[in-house]
């Protein structure tokens, strides 16, 4: 099955220079495209909008200012199966957790500094596409 993904590396990916590598697995991987890429900084109105569920956790005004710490990737990734296959290349979401072979598990350090975001579903693929990329067709 044929699915839009949006993947964003976070501002310790772009810090550490580990966009190209991690492009790179997503890339290498056949029958996945890369439909939409660019290097920005997040606004509050965005982050809110994104980390929304999240509001009112102990860690969410942590994870907003280091989410607008720096420029980050935003990705549209296409292909078979994409959601469920970049949230295993991304590993758990504590890289502690992560096994060797997996972004997180690689080169991941504490829960928040985590490098990547992939969307967990369908559902919220289509709404982060529409934040992150409005023009999409
Ligand atoms: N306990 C925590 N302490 C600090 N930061 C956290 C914690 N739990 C989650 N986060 C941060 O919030 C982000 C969103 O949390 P969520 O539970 O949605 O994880 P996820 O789905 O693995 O991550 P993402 O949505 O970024 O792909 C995590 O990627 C991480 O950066």
């Amino acid at each position: 099955m044929t699915q839009r993904t949006l993947v964003l590396l976070k501002p310790d990916a772009v810090r550490r220079g580990l966009i190209g590598e991690i492009i790179g697995r997503i890339e290498r991987k056949a029958n996945w495209t890369i439909s939409a890429l660019e290097l920005r900084s997040l606004d509050q109105d965005t982050l809110e909008a994104h980390y929304g569920e999240h509001k009112g956790k102990p860690f969410y005004e942590p994870l907003v200012a280091f989410m607008s710490s720096g420029p980050i990737v935003a990705l549209v990734v296409e292909g078979e199966r994409v959601i469920e296959g970049v949230r295993q290349l991304a590993g758990p979401t504590d890289p502690i957790a992560a096994q060797p072979g997996s972004i997180r598990g690689d080169f991941g350090t504490i829960v928040r500094e985590n490098l990547i975001h992939a969307s967990d579903s369908e559902e919220s693929a289509e709404r982060e596409l529409k934040l992150f990329f409005p023009g999409l067709v």
